[in-house]
C-alpha cells in the first residue's frame, strides 16, 4: 500500500517512518524545502530517540521518500494523511489554514479515489470543512471523483514517539464509509496483530476524543499541582498523596506528578482550543478554565520560591538552570516552563546560566544568547546563588552533590520536578525546596 503524509513534523515524520517500518510505502511531504533537503541527506529536524536510525533504514529500503510536492505522488497513493500544524489562532482557537490548504491541494490535483485522513488535532466540524473544500475544488474542475475523509487523531508523546506509535494503547478512527474503514484497518493491522485495538467511531466523536484526552491529562496535572500547593501550606507530602491515590485502579498512577507546570506543543494549545470551541457553542468549560489558570500560575512557582528565599532581592544574583526542554528526551521548548522562568529572572536582573543535554540550540534559536549556555551541569552552577531544576533529564538525577556544593556560591536548590530526596539534600548541606513536600 502507498500513502502520503503531509507535514513532516513530530507527528508526520514519526507516523510516516513507523508506517514504512511496517512495510507501507510512504511519501513524507513538507513545504519546508530545507527540512526535506536535510531529511534526504539523513539530517533529522527533531531530536527523538530511535528516529534517525529508523528513518535511514526505511529510506535505504526504498519505503520512505521525502518530497516537497504532494501533487507528484498524489496519483500513486490510496491514502493521504494530513499532519500539518494547527497552531492557536489569536483568540486561542485552532488555526485550520494549513489543514484546509492540504484539502485544497488534494481537491485540485486528485484524479482517482482518495481517502484524506486528518491526523492533526482539529476541532469538531473540521472533517466537514475538509470535505467541503475538496468538493469545491472538484466542482471547479467539473469532476465527479469519489473520495472519503476520516479523522485519526494521534496520541503519541514526544520523547517516546516511536514507542507510542509502534505499540499504541489504542487507535481512534472516525470514518464515514466502509471503504475508509477497510483502508484504515489494512494500514493499522500490522501494529496490532495480536490485539486489534482500533476504535472506529463517527468523525465528530473522533475529533473530540483527542481534545478530551489531552484535556483530561492536563486536568490531572493541574489538579495535582493544586493539591501540591495545598500540601505545602498544611504540611503534607504530595508524593505520598500521589502514591496513595494512584494505587486506586479507578485513578491510576500515571500523569499525577506535580511540578512547575505542563508545557509542550499540545496541552496548552489544546486546552485553550477546547475552551474556545465550547465558548463558541455557548457552553462555558469551567473546569478547563481553572486547569489553565492553575498551570499559568504554576509556571512561575520556582521564581516565586526563589524570590521568597532572597526576600524579593534578586538583582545581580546568579541563577543556574538545569533543563530547558518542556520535558526530557526532546529538544522541544514550545510553551516550556523554562521560558517563563528565564523571562522573569532576566527581568528581575539575574544572571542566568543554563544547561540542557539537547535543547540548547533550540533555546539559542528562540531567545538567543541572553543567557549563558553551560558546557555541563557543573559549569552551570559555578558561583550560582541558586540552582533551579526545571526538566527531569536522567543525567540530572545523580550529580555529584559534593562537587555542586563546592562550585555554588550559595547552596540553594529548588527542584521543580521533585526528583531529589529531601533528607539526602539536607545531609549534603543544601537548602532544598521542591513542589508540594
Ligand atoms: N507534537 C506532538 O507530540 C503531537 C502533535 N499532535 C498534533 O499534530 C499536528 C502536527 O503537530 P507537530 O507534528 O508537532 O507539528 P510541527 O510543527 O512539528 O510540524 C508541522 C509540519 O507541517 C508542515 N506544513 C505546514 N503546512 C503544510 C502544507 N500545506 N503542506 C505540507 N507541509 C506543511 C510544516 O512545515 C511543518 O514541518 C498538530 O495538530 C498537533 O496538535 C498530535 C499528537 C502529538
Ligand atoms: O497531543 C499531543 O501532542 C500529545 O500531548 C501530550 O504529549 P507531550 O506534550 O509530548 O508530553 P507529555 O509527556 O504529555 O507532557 C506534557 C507536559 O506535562 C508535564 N507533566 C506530565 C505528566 C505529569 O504527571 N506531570 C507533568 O507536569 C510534562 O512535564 C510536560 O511539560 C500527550 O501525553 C500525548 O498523548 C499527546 O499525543
Amino acid at each position: 500500500m502507498k500513502i502520503a503524509i503531509v507535514g513532516t513534523g513530530y507527528v508526520g515524520l514519526v507516523s510516516g517512518t513507523c508506517f514504512a517500518e511496517m512495510g507501507t510505502e510512504v511519501f513524507c511531504v513538507d513545504v519546508d524545502t530545507k527540512k526535506i533537503e536535510n531529511l534526504n541527506n539523513g539530517i533529522m529536524p527533531i531530536y527523538e530517540p530511535g528516529l534517525e536510525e529508523m528513518v535511514n533504514r526505511n529510506k535505504k529500503a526504498g519505503r520512505l521518500q521525502f518530497t516537497t510536492d504532494l501533487t507528484e505522488c498524489l496519483n500513486e497513493v490510496e491514502v493521504v494523511f494530513s499532519a500539518v500544524g494547527t497552531p492557536p489562532d489569536e483568540d486561542g482557537s485552532a488555526d485550520l489554514k494549513y489543514v484546509l490548504e492540504v484539502a485544497r491541494t488534494v481537491g485540485r490535483n486528485m484524479t482517482k479515489y482518495l481517502l484524506l485522513v486528518t491526523k492533526s488535532t482539529v476541532p469538531v466540524g473540521t472533517a466537514k470543512k475538509v470535505r467541503q473544500t475538496i468538493q469545491e475544488e472538484l466542482d471547479k474542475r467539473g469532476l465527479d471523483i469519489p473520495f472519503d475523509v476520516a479523522s485519526n487523531p494521534e496520541f503519541l508523546k514526544e520523547g517516546a514517539a516511536i514507542k507510542d506509535f509502534m505499540s499504541p494503547d489504542r487507535i481512534v478512527v472516525g470514518v464515514e464509509s466502509e471503504r475508509a474503514q477497510e483502508l484504515m484497518t489494512r494500514l493499522y493491522r500490522p501494529f496490532l496483530l495480536n490485539n486489534f485495538r482500533v476504535i472506529f467511531m463517527d468523525v465528530p466523536s473522533a475529533e473530540m476524543t483527542k481534545y478530551a484526552a489531552n484535556a483530561m491529562l492536563a486536568t490531572r496535572i493541574s489538579f495535582m499541582n493544586d493539591i501540591a500547593n495545598l500540601c505545602e501550606i498544611v504540611g503534607a507530602d504530595v508524593n505520598m498523596i500521589r502514591k496513595g491515590i494512584g494505587t486506586d485502579d479507578r485513578i491510576g498512577h500515571r500523569f499525577l506528578y506535580a511540578g512547575c507546570g505542563y508545557g509542550g506543543s499540545c496541552f496548552p494549545k489544546d486546552v485553550k482550543a477546547l475552551i474556545k470551541t465550547a465558548n463558541k457553542s455557548g457552553y462555558p468549560m469551567r473546569i478547563l478554565q481553572a486547569v489553565e489558570d492553575v498551570n499559568d500560575e504554576q509556571k512561575s512557582i520556582l521564581f516565586r520560591k526563589l524570590e521568597k528565599q532572597f526576600g524579593g532581592q534578586l538583582q545581580g544574583r546568579r541563577i543556574a538552570i538545569w533543563g530547558l526542554a518542556f520535558k526530557p528526551e526532546t529538544d522541544d521548548m514550545r510553551e516550556a516552563p523554562s521560558l517563563v522562568i528565564i523571562d522573569k529572572l532576566l527581568k528581575a536582573g539575574c544572571d542566568v546560566r543554563a544547561y540542557d543535554p539537547v535543547a540548547m540550540d533550540e533555546s539559542r534559536r528562540r531567545i538567543g544568547d541572553i543567557i549563558y549556555y553551560a558546557k555541563d551541569i557543573y559549569d552551570a552552577v559555578v558561583d550560582a546563588d541558586a540552582l533551579l531544576l526545571i526538566t527531569e533529564w536522567k543525567e540530572f538525577r545523580m550529580p555529584s552533590w559534593t562537587a555542586v556544593h563546592k562550585l555554588m556560591a550559595n547552596p540553594l536548590v529548588i527542584d521543580g520536578r521533585n526528583i531529589y530526596d529531601i533528607k539526602e539534600m539536607e545531609e549534603y548541606g543544601f537548602e532544598y525546596h521542591c513542589i508540594g513536600r
